[in-house]
C-alpha cells in the first residue's frame, strides 16, 4: 500500500504553478485570501498538517510550536529568511525548518544595485516631477546626482548576496569592501577585488555607501545603531534589502532628517508595513516595499525549492535547505 499522501498546509497565497504542483503531490490546503493568518489560525494550520509553509510573514514562536501538538513535523519555509521562526524550539519539538536559500540570490543583488542607484540618481525626484506633470525640459543644473563609480561601497555580510552584491558593483566601477563573521577565503577575496575590514566601526566610518546583506539574528538586531550611524560620513548612503531590524530605524530616520546621512534606500522595514512614516517625508529616501526577491522567475524558483524539500523529506530523508539552529 503507498505511504499516506503528507498533509501540508499553505499560509499564503503562492504563484499559481506551484499551488498546482503541490496539489498533484501533497494533500495540500491551499490559502484563499492572501492575508497572513492570525496566530490563532497558525496554530490550528500547525496542529492539522504534517508540513506547515509559512513564509516570512508568519511568526512562530515556541509558545505557538507547543500548541501545536505533535503532529507538525516539518516547516518549509516560502523564503531564505528564518528570524521569523524559532527554529531552536521547532527541533526541540523534532520539528524541522528548511527555507529557499541561492534562489533569491541574483535578484536580491539586482535590487541593492536599483536602490544604490535610485537613491545617489535622484530617481524618486525624477519620477515625482515627471508624475506631477512639471517638468519643464532639460536643465544642467537640475537633479544632479552622484556618481558611483570609484565611490567605496561597504557590505556588511559577505554571503551568496554579498558576494553577488560585490560582482555587480565592481561592474560600476565601485571599491568593494566587506564586513563579515568570518573573512572570505583569499582566492574569493581577490577573485571580488574586495578589502576585509574587521572592524565594522572602522568601515562605516569610512564607506561612501553601506549595503546591509547580513541576516536578522540576535547578534545582527540594530547593528547599525545610533552610535555606528554617526560615525558614518554625512556624505553616506545606506541601502537595506535584509531584514529591517538589523538597523535602527528611528535612529537612522532621526540621521536622515538632520542631514547626518545623505540618503537611504530600504526595501525592508523594522516593523515591516508600520515603518516610520517621517521616512516618507524625505526625497533622499528610496523606499520600496520588501520586492527584492520578487521576479517571476524567482518565486517560481522558492516554490520548486519548497516543494524539492518536501518531497525529501517525505521520502525518509533530510531536506536539501535544512535550517541548523544557530548555524545561517
Ligand atoms: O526576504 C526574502 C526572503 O527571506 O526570502
Amino acid at each position: 500500500m503507498p505511504a499516506p499522501r503528507l498533509s501540508v498546509v499553505v499560509t499564503r497565497r503562492l504563484p499559481e504553478r506551484v499551488e498546482t504542483r503541490m496539489t498533484e503531490l501533497f494533500d495540500v490546503t491551499l490559502r484563499e485570501s492572501d492575508a497572513p493568518m492570525s496566530r490563532e489560525e497558525l496554530v490550528a494550520a500547525m496542529r492539522d498538517a504534517d508540513v506547515l509553509v509559512p513564509t516570512l510573514c508568519d511568526h512562530i514562536d515556541a509558545n505557538m510550536l507547543a500548541q501545536a501538538g505533535e503532529r507538525l513535523r516539518l516547516i518549509a519555509n516560502f523564503g531564505a529568511g528564518i528570524d521569523h521562526i524559532d527554529v531552536a524550539s521547532a527541533r526541540s519539538r523534532n520539528v524541522l525548518v528548511s527555507n529557499t536559500p541561492g534562489v533569491v540570490t541574483e535578484d536580491t543583488a539586482d535590487m541593492v544595485m536599483s536602490l544604490i542607484l535610485g537613491v545617489t540618481r535622484r530617481i524618486p525626484e525624477g519620477l515625482a516631477l515627471m508624475s506631477r506633470g512639471e517638468w519643464k525640459g532639460f536643465s544642467p543644473t537640475a537633479l544632479l546626482g552622484g556618481r558611483i563609480g570609484g565611490r567605496r561601497l561597504g557590505i556588511i555580510g559577505m554571503g551568496r548576496i554579498g558576494q553577488a552584491v560585490a560582482r555587480r558593483a565592481a561592474a560600476f566601477g565601485m571599491q568593494i569592501h566587506y564586513h563579515n563573521r568570518r573573512r572570505l577565503r583569499p582566492e574569493t577575496e581577490a577573485e571580488l577585488q574586495a578589502t576585509y575590514w574587521d572592524s565594522l566601526d572602522q568601515m562605516v566610518a569610512r564607506m561612501d555607501v553601506i549595503s546591509v546583506n547580513c541576516p536578522h539574528t540576535p547578534a545582527t538586531f540594530h547593528l547599525l545603531n545610533a552610535r555606528r550611524l554617526k560615525l558614518m560620513k554625512p556624505s553616506a548612503v545606506i541601502v537595506n534589502t535584509s531584514r529591517g531590524e538589523v538597523i535602527d530605524e528611528n535612529a537612522l530616520t532621526r540621521a536622515l532628517k538632520a542631514g547626518e546621512l545623505a540618503g537611504a534606500g530600504l526595501d525592508v522595514f523594522e516593523h515591516g508595513a508600520a515603518f516610520n512614516p517621517d521616512l516618507r517625508q524625505l526625497p533622499n529616501v528610496v523606499l520600496l516595499p520588501h520586492m527584492g526577491s520578487a521576479t517571476v522567475e524567482g518565486r517560481l524558483e522558492m516554490g520548486e525549492k519548497v516543494i524539492l524539500n518536501i518531497k525529501t523529506f517525505a521520502d525518509g530523508h533530510r531536506p536539501p535547505d535544512l535550517v541548523v539552529p544557530g548555524v545561517l
